[in-house]
């Protein structure tokens, strides 16, 4: 039987829109997260109203036109493919507000939600201010693209992040996890993966496990699916000829990633 932690992509359509993915609070249990993906066609047009979420449109591919208020953002968006491996743009909007994208090519636009504590500017992400880091050695390489980080203050909850781990590697590795809220060691946070594989005939490996082992759940993941992390060490494993690409939604009470690794796998990151 599936893990009720592993969403698969459908095809809802709404108007010019289809929806992949519509993760919200009442499905997926999640307190802080919630996820949208669609695709839009050419000039399709997809608009909302913010409640008591904020959210960070990212414009995944293809080119978009986003609108808040009197601001727009005109045929933003970097990239065809999520493994061009370049930052892309993305655009801020805090609660309370009503945004409009418009597509300008084919597009997918992920919509990535959490609480909204203060009312905050709305902001362009620009892919030029996207901070891109290179972690890890030997298999435990992986590159990042910081698209919200919590040293970025433009948010007020939510922290967005892209990753890419070459065939071999494993990523979210050493296993880590950010379940407790007990700052300054371990901050509470809820997180969400959204896969994608190239070739897209690929999989990985994803584990979600607490220390007590009462939440365990191993899962083969195919591209577009979406793993929810309500707690737990999450490390992902990919398998030799394909590269993984995730994009990870996080959020909790702070908006503070400090994550606590598994003592069991920790010397990993001690070798020379
Ligand atoms: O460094 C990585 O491998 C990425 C992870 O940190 C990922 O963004 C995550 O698990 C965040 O908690």
């Amino acid at each position: 039987m599936a893990s009720h932690l592993l969403r698969k992509p459908a095809q809802a359509q709404e108007g010019d829109v289809t929806i992949i993915h519509n993760l919200l609070p009442r499905d997926t249990r999640l307190e802080y997260v919630g996820f949208k993906m669609i695709d839009l066609k050419p000039g399709g047009r997809y608009e909302e109203t913010l409640q008591d979420q904020e959210c960070c449109i990212v414009a995944l591919t293809g080119k978009i036109s986003v609108t808040e208020g009197e601001q727009t953002f005109k045929e933003i968006g970097t990239r065809e493919s999520v493994f061009e491996k370049k930052p892309t743009d993305s655009v801020f909007v805090s609660g309370g507000k009503l945004f409009g994208i418009e597509a300008v090519t084919s597009a997918t636009v992920a919509l990535c939600y959490a609480p909204f504590l203060e009312p905050l500017p709305t902001r362009w992400i620009k892919a030029g201010d996207v901070g891109v880091e290179q972690r890890g050695k030997y298999q435990n390489k992986r590159m990042v693209h910081n698209i919200l980080p919590d040293s970025d203050p433009t948010a007020s909850s939510l922290l967005v992040v892209e990753v890419y781990t070459e065939g071999g590697n494993f990523s979210s590795y050493p296993p880590h996890k950010h379940d407790q809220d007990r700052l300054p060691d371990e901050s509470f946070l809820e997180e969400t993966y959204y896969h994608e594989m190239d070739p897209g005939s690929g999989f990985v490996f994803q584990r979600v496990y607490t220390d007590d082992r009462r939440l365990d759940e191993t899962m083969a993941v195919e591209h577009r699916d979406v793993v929810l992390v309500p707690a737990g060490y999450h490390p992902v494993g990919v398998p030799d000829g394909y590269t993984s690409y995730y994009l990870n939604v996080m959020a909790g009470p702070k908006r503070i990633w400090k994550f606590h690794n598994d003592p069991d796998h920790e010397w990993i990151l001690e070798r020379q």
